[in-house]
């Protein structure tokens, strides 16, 4: 469904200064699958987007989004996807139905094929009884749900949504994904979805594979189950006397499987996270080693890693930090991509 090799995109926005946001990403989607693209502010989710969209040219490389190459036949793929982007669709004057059907009637739909075609997403997205209103009139929610309306108003076989549920509460996102997730198994034929997100939940919960993109480049790619037990691995925390933090994390760095070590103490308590292939495994053989050295335990935890642990063991960053956009932090360097979101994580992790 989608084929990218080598895509690179470059903004020139001076003469001295070239931001590189995309850097050579190549891909393959299948038919019927629900992908979603994470990655922290200005790592090019957005800007590969517009690439597979025909939104903008790439600089280098090829793209083949529905059997097209966007480049030579971007109308034929523009007819085969459907794009909602961030800043949504829609006249605000226009009343939630005409929008509908005026969109259904510029990708070639006659007016009484779009009335129909608008009539069956108004219902399936419960925007029916909101129809005759003013699209400004819309809460947010309804809002987006009426973007993803149009996105799909002409039935295409796959869908491009820039981060859909950036601004809604929790409940509007879940209500949100639960259209989405409707629509597609209601789709006749399996329909392909690519998402970008901020929400590590969300792309944990929803999407069956997840594209970490860093910097321009891919640099996972797999489902988040299958990322989370080879990249991050299991959090063990144990609680100890503070005296006793920095002698148990030296047991815990020789215990098989350990990944990596962190060690906080207060005045009350040291707290000693083990970063471990099988947690709920390996804590028995812990609790062992710990007890043989003399050092009680007071307290275990044992978490499953999130899809921000998998970017930490990836980068040393947290997707959670509120990245700088790279291309705004320092004007001077030549190439801000590469140079400005250096930034190392404030966890001290002791390799193991
Ligand atoms: N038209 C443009 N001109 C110059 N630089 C641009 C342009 N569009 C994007 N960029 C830069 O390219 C980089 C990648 O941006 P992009 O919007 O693709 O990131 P993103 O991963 O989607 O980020 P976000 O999560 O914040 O939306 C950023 O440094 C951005 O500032």
């Amino acid at each position: 469904m989608i084929r990218t090799h080598a895509l690179t995109k470059d903004f020139v926005v001076s003469r001295t200064r070239t931001v590189h946001a995309v850097r050579g990403i190549s891909l393959d989607v299948e038919p019927g699958e629900l992908v979603a693209v994470l990655g922290p502010n200005g790592a090019g989710k957005t800007t590969t987007l517009r690439m597979l969209t025909t939104l903008i040219p790439p600089t280098s490389g090829t793209a083949e989004v529905a059997g097209y190459d966007v480049v030579t036949h971007p109308d034929r793929v523009r007819a085969a996807i459907g794009y909602v982007g961030q800043g949504g669709a829609g006249g605000a004057a226009q009343l939630v139905r005409d929008e509908l059907v005026t969109q259904g009637e510029i990708y070639g739909l006659g007016r009484r094929t779009a009335r129909g075609r608008a009539g069956e997403l108004l219902e399936a997205l419960d925007l029916t009884e909101q129809a005759d209103r003013k699209v400004e009139s819309l809460s947010g929610g309804q809002k987006r749900r009426l973007d993803v309306a149009v996105g799909l108003v002409h039935q295409p076989s796959l869908l491009f949504l820039d981060e859909p549920s950036t601004g809604l509460d929790p409940h509007n996102r879940a209500n949100l994904w639960e259209h989405i997730l409707r629509m597609r198994s209601a789709a006749a034929e399996p329909m392909t979805i690519v998402l970008t997100t901020h929400y590590l939940d969300e792309a944990d919960t929803f999407a069956e594979r997840v594209i970490v993109v860093d910097h321009g480049q891919v640099i996972a790619d797999d489902t988040a189950d299958a990322l989370k037990a080879e990249l991050a691995g299991d959090l063990v925390t144990l609680r100890v006397a503070p005296q006793h933090a920095a002698e148990l994390a030296a047991v815990a760095e020789r215990a098989p499987g350990t990944r990596s070590v962190r060690v906080t103490t207060d005045r009350a308590e040291g707290t000693v996270e083990i970063r471990i292939a099988d947690g709920p495994g390996a804590t028995p053989g812990l609790l062992r080693a710990a007890d043989a050295a003399g050092l009680p335990v007071s307290r275990v935890d044992v978490t499953r890693p999130t899809l921000d642990d998998v970017f930490l063991g990836l980068t040393g960053r947290s997707l959670r930090e509120n990245a700088v956009d790279p291309s705004q932090a320092d004007p001077s360097q030549a190439d801000p991509v590469e140079t400005s979101t250096d930034r190392t994580s404030d966890k001290k992790e002791v390799p193991a």
